[in-house]
């Protein structure tokens, strides 16, 4: 009965997850997505490849921008070590109030702060606010036009340290065009691309892992 898609998907988090196992709620985001109504989750294949980057890195302190719906704030959570933190950005407040019930329900509400609003505002901000030095991780999955100027605003903000590792969703679909020119050819950043799947569909999509050099 939910009027909107970010409420069905809720819906179905509520009536076939596990309240407290995070596993049982992204998954069953995934099989709603992929059976009933797509949506633009990072979803089950190119979560893999987030879910090996992040247990690689390991962040203390990680920002997302664009929460949507919160499965990817729930698969990055799930994953942190004790004490550490996940900042989302999400600037739909109905999309930020179904995330708070999903990231709720899947019990790693302790391990993030949605803050809403545009990220453009908010990262100029981080440090006051959250007293954060710099983020170990970031990952981008919000409009495409925002990867860039988002990226820079991070590293005028002082926001990354040597070693801090962007990883990009979208990057072939719908794409980050300029996104990609600008981590590849930067003498700043060391690119590597993640080969996969638009989410719960065949056409070709990836992630770009980007570490910043200081
Ligand atoms: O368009 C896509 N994503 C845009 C995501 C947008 C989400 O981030 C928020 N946002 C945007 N700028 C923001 C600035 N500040 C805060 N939140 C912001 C929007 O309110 C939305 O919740 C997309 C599209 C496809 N696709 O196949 O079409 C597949 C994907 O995986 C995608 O991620
Ligand atoms: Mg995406």
């Amino acid at each position: 009965t939910g009027s909107t898609q970010p409420q069905r998907m809720l819906e179905a988090v509520q009536k076939n997850a596990t309240k407290g196992d995070p596993e049982s709620v992204f998954s069953a985001i995934d099989y709603y997505c992929r059976h009933k109504e797509w949506a633009m989750n990072v979803g089950d294949e190119k979560g893999l490849i987030l879910d090996s980057v992040l247990t690689e890195v390991n962040p203390s302190i990680a920002l997302e921008l664009g929460t949507y719906c919160g499965y990817s704030t729930v698969r990055i959570a799930r994953l942190l070590s004790p004490g550490s933190k996940l900042i989302t950005v999400e600037f739909n407040p109905a999309f930020a109030a179904v995330a708070r019930q999903i990231i709720a329900y899947a019990g790693v509400q302790d391990k993030v702060t949605l803050v809403e609003g545009p990220s453009g505002d908010l990262i100029p901000k981080m440090k006051e606010r959250f007293g954060i030095k710099s983020f170990d991780f970031v990952f981008l999955d919000h409009w495409k036009d925002r990867y860039v100027p988002d990226t820079k605003l991070l590293e005028d903000c002082g926001l990354l340290r040597k070693g801090t590792v962007l990883l990009a969703d979208n990057v072939i679909c719908p794409g980050a065009p300029e996104y990609l020119k600008y981590v590849r050819n930067s003498p700043r950043y060391e690119s590597r691309y993640f080969k996969s799947n638009l989410e719960y569909s065949k056409v070709e999509d990836g992630l770009e892992k980007s570490v910043f050099l200081g």
